[in-house]
């Protein structure tokens, strides 16, 4: 393995229920019912308990790029080590490169317009979010719940768009394969219409966060 922030798409494709895209232009898979029922209910319930609105690295002037509402998701609780155990038995990374893990929460009509997960080395807070820990490596990210109307998330450049199911971990790599960061990564937190989509955001960083 390149980095022990990183994994490889052997390593996850050795777990069963992990499928990748078949496309050449992004390292992406999926794996429905990562997360139980249960674990799910638990984790929405600590994101409505305590939610605030969330926020963007180098602000772009769209007041509205990003609507929804965001939890950190405190590392002692046992549903929050229970997730973190999952993940680290699924992709094998060093837990030491892994951001505190978070919770989303979008109310009908938020979303988070496309957008790309790794900093932009030429953006005005590079720095301030990147000096310590680096760019990030691979997103994996949950949905907790079912929306009855939108919430899908597109990946517009290799053409892929995933419904929000209980349980569904979707993750990618950032990078491409030589290392350089891939803008084939972007995607859309497509508009909720009908209902509230909950979803768990797990980044991880080329070098230990903090
Ligand atoms: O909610 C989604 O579908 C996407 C979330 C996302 O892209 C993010 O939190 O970075
Ligand atoms: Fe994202």
């Amino acid at each position: 393995m390149a980095n022990p922030g990183e994994t490889t798409a052997a390593t996850l494709l050795a777990h069963a229920g992990v499928r990748r895209v078949p496309t050449p232009k992004a390292e992406l898979f999926d794996m429905p019912g990562f997360l139980p029922p249960g674990m799910c209910a638990t984790l929405i319930a600590l994101i409505d308990q305590d939610r605030r609105p969330s926020t963007i690295a180098d602000p772009n002037g769209d007041s509205y790029f990003r609507t929804s509402e965001t939890c950190d998701l405190a590392a002692d609780l046992p549903v929050v080590q229970d997730l973190e155990a999952r993940l680290l038995a699924l992709n094998g990374i060093d837990p030491a490169h892994g951001e505190p893990a978070q919770g989303q929460r979008y109310a009908e009509g938020q979303e988070f317009k496309p957008h790309t997960d790794y900093f932009e080395p030429q953006g005005v807070d590079y720095q301030r979010f990147c000096a310590v820990a680096g760019n990030r490596t691979w997103t994996f990210m949950i949905y907790l719940n079912d929306v009855e109307a939108g919430g899908a998330t597109r990946f517009k450049v290799v053409d892929k768009i995933f419904q929000p199911a209980t349980g569904k971990l979707v993750c990618w790599n950032n990078h491409r394969p030589d290392g350089t960061l891939n803008p084939a990564t972007l995607h859309h937190g497509m508009k909720v219409r009908r209902g509230v989509k909950y979803v768990i955001t797990k980044w991880y960083r080329e070098r230990p966060w903090g």
